[in-house]
């Protein structure tokens, strides 16, 4: 018989990827479709669509089924035998929410295997066709208005693992329900990225992950389960029904794929579908040990901590996230977000570097730690850190070290280690602050997303932090990566097997990374003296931007 494989999906921010693995955990098909590229009629740039109003920034959910169905025809093309499949889970970019319509669930339960999914789904099973994503920002009366209910933005920290954010699933959904109430009355039910997907493949409207869950400021952290409070905040006593059950934790078995799959693709009539959960998440359930920080440099640039679990419930910051782990119960990891990370990197290649990362690299390989004295902070969309700062600002210090004044320009061949040095310095800076009292020593950096593949960045990174940088062996796909692994651990357990943990099968798989940079201490010694000058630049554009 065929060896089993299991399916992990990662419906993220620019692309939809489609990983394979086998039972020994190996990648065996790595498959995309990027959405500008590939279905170029929606009219995205990276993935979304900006505007029309300032901060909005939304992705068509039609794009995304359309993602769907052209991937597996691509795994078909491709030579995947579906019928090997045993599992399916998955990754969804964080805090983006689907709208169902109240004949969605009776579209899902009778899909006609003649017909694609994007035919049959998208004229009626949506009440909005247009979902808020993560890089939107136009929720800020929202957030406000939330934490004075639940007593400020450290209650509600304390509540949920974090202050109001815009991008967060609670706000949007205020949002709507204030100025669209006639979509919102016709919405039945509310999904994350991340529950949506399996939606589709179980035929009926899964539940949200715990994890993912934690970037909605609407669940009690402590608990995991909604809280009553913050739902009727956010969407009025509607919304408990609305947004389902109470979460669940990530890779649970929720059924078997519908009929619409046995009989389109040829999957395996027993094929399970278990919860999916953010792509932040499941990077971590993918790479995360003891004593490693993650890093994924995807279209965020996103910091992640594993806590374990403790007798102390782990401390709740204003300034950083705090989720749920998505396998080990009690667990959470800790996370800093900064929406400008590859896009502003890539404006920068473009405008300076002939749109080549090979140019890019030489420009930042030419000049020396610090830059000479030239800094550039670069937040062409609205940050998340610090929060709501927009625009360029540049600075110039005499010898790198003394207090950066602001300039108009920098020379043009400063700007692509600019980039990147404020870029990590701004990580530094607060790395310190957000590592718990339980947090093992970091031993290492595990890099991950597309920029993880630049031996430049990697090689910043492992001076800047004084710590060797891994990648994974096989792909730079973690967050699908993570996804397979949470169906091979369903498809296991519900096997007989095995009857371990998530963590305790992982252990039994080799350690498939590799040493791609050795910190150079010297180097680090200077970044450390550096990071006191890029505090006081960003103080200066945390100012401009309060007063403008
Ligand atoms: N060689 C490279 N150097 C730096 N960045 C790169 C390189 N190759 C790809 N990238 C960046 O990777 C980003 C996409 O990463 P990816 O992990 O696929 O994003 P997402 O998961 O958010 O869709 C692109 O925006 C691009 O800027
Ligand atoms: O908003 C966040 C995390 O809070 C983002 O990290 C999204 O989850 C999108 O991720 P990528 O597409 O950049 O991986």
């Amino acid at each position: 018989m065929s060896e089993p494989l299991s399916l992990g999906l990662d419906l993220s921010t620019q692309q939809l990827k489609s990983l394979l693995i086998n039972e020994r955990a190996v990648v065996v098909y790595d498959l995309a479709v990027g959405y500008d590229r590939d279905l170029p009629q929606y009219g995205t740039t990276n993935g979304a669509i900006y505007g029309p109003a300032a901060g909005h920034v939304t992705s068509p959910v039609a794009m995304w089924v359309q993602a769907l169905d052209l991937i597996l025809q691509r795994m078909k093309d491709a030579g995947v035998d579906f019928s090997r499949i045993r599992a399916v889970s998955g990754a969804g970019q964080q805090h983006g929410s689907v709208y169902w319509s109240t004949t969605a669930e009776d579209s899902l339960a009778s899909l006609d295997p003649s017909k694609t999914l994007l035919s049959q789904l998208v004229p009626n099973a949506f009440s909005i066709h247009s979902s808020p994503i993560w890089q939107d920002s136009s929720t800020t009366r929202e957030c406000r208005n939330l934490e004075d209910i639940i007593g400020g933005p450290q209650a509600l920290a304390d509540l949920t693992g974090s202050r109001a954010y815009e991008r967060f699933t609670g706000a949007q959904i205020k949002k709507i329900r204030t100025e669209r109430p006639d979509e919102y009355v016709k919405t039945a039910r509310i999904s994350l990225v991340s529950s949506f997907l399996p939606s589709l493949f179980l035929g009926s409207i899964a539940p949200i992950e715990v994890s993912d869950a934690s970037g909605m400021n609407l669940m009690d952290i402590a608990h995991c389960r909604w809280d009553e409070r913050l739902l009727r905040a956010c969407g009025g006593t509607e919304l408990k029904a609305k947004i389902g059950p109470e979460p669940v934790l990530g890779g649970t078995v929720l059924g078997k794929v519908s009929s619409w799959w046995v009989k389109r693709w040829g999957f395996h009539p027993d094929c399970l579908v278990t919860s999916f959960t953010g792509d932040n998440p499941a990077t971590m359930v993918a790479l995360s040990t003891p004593g490693d920080a993650v890093l994924s440099l995807g279209t965020s640039t996103t910091l992640l901590l594993a806590i374990p679990p403790s007798d102390t419930p782990p401390a709740r910051f204003t300034t950083s996230h705090l989720l749920a782990h998505p396998t080990t119960a009690g667990a959470h990891i800790a996370m800093l977000c900064y929406k400008n990370g590859s896009l502003a990197r890539e404006k920068v290649r473009n405008e300076y570097a002939s749109g080549d990362w090979a140019r890019f690299n030489e420009l930042v390989a030419a000049r020396t730690p610090g830059n000479e004295g030239y800094w550039g902070l670069y937040f062409p969309l609205p940050e998340i850190i610090p929060p709501n700062v927009i625009g360029n600002f540049y600075f110039k210090s005499e010898d790198g070290l003394t207090a950066p004044t602001p300039v108009e320009k920098l020379p043009d061949r400063a700007h692509p280690r600019a980039i990147v040095e404020s870029q990590l310095l701004s990580i530094r800076a607060r790395v310190a602050a957000i590592l718990q009292q339980d947090t093992p020593h970091l031993r290492r950096l595990v890099l991950t997303g597309g920029a993880s593949t630049n031996p430049i960045i990697r090689q910043l990174f492992a001076d800047l932090f004084g710590i060797p940088v891994y990648v994974p062996e096989d792909t730079s796909e973690a967050a699908a990566t993570g996804g397979a692994l949470l169906a091979r651990y369903a498809w296991r357990r519900s096997n007989g097997g095995f009857g371990g943990t998530f963590e305790e099968m992982r252990a039994g798989d080799a350690d498939r990374m590799k040493l791609v940079a050795q910190p150079d201490k010297e180097i680090t010694k200077v970044y450390d003296r550096l990071v006191e000058a890029y505090t006081l630049c960003e103080d200066f554009v945390v100012k401009a931007c309060d007063k403008a």
